[in-house]
Order: C-alpha cells, then structure tokens, then sequence
C-alpha cells in the first residue's frame, strides 16, 4: 500500500532522509518512533507530497507530489503542531467535510465523542482553543472521513485519559482498513496501540520490527487497588484516570484502555510503596 524506495531528503546540503526503505500494507500499525530531529516529521510530510526527494515514494501505485489531491483524499492526517488558522470552527469543519467529501455532521459527532461541543466553540477561531480542543478537533477531522491512511505526529499527548480511551474506540473502528503510522518520541506512550514499530535515527531506519501480544485496541481493562493508607497526591492521580474509591479512600476501581495500560502503569509505579493490592485485567 505505501512503498519507500531508497528515500533521501536533504535541507541546504544536510541530509535528514537518508536512504529510506519500508513498505506498509493495510492493517499495519506503525509506531515511528526516534529522538528530536530523527526525521519523523520530514518522512510524513513526504507521504503527504509536501518535499521533493531522492527515491521513490508510491501509495496504491500513486506519485505523493504528482498526484497530490488524489493521494491526499486517502490520508486523515493529526500534526503535531496545529496550524495556526483563525478560521472558525463551524466554518473550518465544513470546510474540511467538503475537501473531503464526507458530512460535518461525522466529524462532529467524533469531536463530541471526545468531549468537545462543537455547538459551544461554532464561531470562536480555531486558533483560540486550548491545546487539548485543537487535539481533539484535529483528530475529529482526520477520522471522521474515510480514510484509508491514518498519519497522526503525537496524537494523543493532550488528550486526558477518557478522551484517549474513545480515541482508541475510534482507531479500533478504522484498525482493519486502514494502515496508521504513529510518531512518537517514546514507544511507552504507543507501544500497545501498534503492531509493527519503526525506529528512525539521523535520517535512517534502525529498527523494524514486529510487535507480539499487541492488545486489542478497543478492549478495557478493570484494575483494583488497595493502598496501605491515603496520598493525597496517589488520589488526585486516580480521580484523573477516573477511579472511584470506598469512603475512607483506600479501595479504589476502575477501568484503563487497554492501550493505555502501559502509561497507567507508569503513572501507578511512581506510588508502588503505597499498594497492598494491585490488580489489572480483562473484565
Ligand atoms: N523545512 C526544513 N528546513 C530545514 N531543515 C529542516 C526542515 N524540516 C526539518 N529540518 C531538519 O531536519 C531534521 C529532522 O527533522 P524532523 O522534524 O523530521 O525530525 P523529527 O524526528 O520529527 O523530530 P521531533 O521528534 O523533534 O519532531 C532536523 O535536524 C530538522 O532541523
């Protein structure tokens, strides 16, 4: 489906793409992960046909800079930084639906499954909402249309914990026809939403390899724990990740994407002295 030949990109002489090769068919989730300045960023931004480079770059057969609307009409796209735009929001989602062909209605409803009333924020521009809403309304534009190729830099890094467990339900709706490229910086934060990772450094790929027990994307886990006695700074944790606790705030339950697991259990080590019992699993 995406195929990378020898892919090179260099800016005033450096040379930041070096000698690219990858191919990715449907169905792949690909964590690409690497430090700041790996060219993670560069190598979407050629998918998308933005760069001319050396090598070759098709998806489904198609030229990215040639054929660039065509190519383009397959990719929901989340970027990292959002675009500055003034653009209102109401104004901005019909415009996105129409370039797209699909109905504001869908992204909207995606933007209210992740928590944000798009009926609140119609005419405020886009560039006044806070970090977390332009996230949300960046992901709601890139899923709510049929998408064949799902390229999100860092999509979930703002989102809370119930946002990311519905972003999960969304990706899981779109796993089986869709490929998904996902950069990060840490394979922590997408390790369990992926079942191939692709690791870049200065410009080539040093690792590609295949992810065992990748978890379904749409699964919960149930998780109970027991602390020894009350931290106000475990509770506030825990009220984040939308725990409930028994009255004296010892007990706690509650429910973790199963994708997510791995950021849960980070947040959850820092108080390990604290635990008489832990528990995680399938409902
Ligand atoms: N438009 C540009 N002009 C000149 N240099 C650029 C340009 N875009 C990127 N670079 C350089 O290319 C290198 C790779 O950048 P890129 O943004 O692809 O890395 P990245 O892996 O996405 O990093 P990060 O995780 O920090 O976003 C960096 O050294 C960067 O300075």
């Amino acid at each position: 489906m995406i195929r990378l030949e020898n892919v090179t990109k260099t800016f005033r002489g450096a040379r930041v793409l070096d000698g690219i090769s990858l191919e990715i068919g449907l169905g792949e989730r690909i964590a690409l992960i690497g430090s700041n300045g790996a060219g993670k960023t560069t190598l979407i931004r050629c998918l998308l046909g933005e760069y001319v480079h050396d090598g070759l770059i098709t998806i489904d057969g198609l030229d990215p800079r040639r054929e660039r609307a065509r190519v383009l009409g397959q990719i929901g796209f989340v970027p990292q930084l959002p675009p500055p735009l003034r653009m209102p929001v109401g104004r901005l989602i019909d415009f996105a639906a129409s370039l797209c062909g699909t109905a504001p209605g869908r992204i909207e409803d995606i933007a209210e499954r992740l928590g944000l009333h798009v009926d609140a924020i119609r005419s405020r521009p886009f560039v006044r909402l806070s970090g977390g809403m332009k996230q949300k309304l960046l992901i709601a534009l890139a899923l709510g249309r049929d998408a064949r190729l799902l390229f999100m830099d860092e999509p979930a890094a703002n989102l809370d914990p119930e946002a990311r467990k519905i972003f999960f339900e969304l990706l899981a709706g779109h796993a089986d026809h869709a490929a998904m490229l996902i950069s990060s910086h840490r394979l922590d934060e997408v390790a369990s939403l992926v079942n191939r990772v692709v690791e870049m450094d200065m410009g080539r790929v040093v690792l590609d390899d295949a992810l065992a027990g990748s978890v379904e994307l749409g699964s919960v886990l149930a998780c109970r724990i027991v602390l020894k006695h009350f931290e106000p700074a475990f509770a506030k944790t825990l009220d984040g990740w939308r725990f409930a606790a028994d009255a004296e705030r010892l007990v706690w339950r509650g429910a973790v994407a199963a994708p997510d697991r791995l950021r849960f259990l980070g947040a959850v080590a820092r108080y390990a002295g604290l635990l008489s019992h832990f528990s995680l699993g399938e409902h």
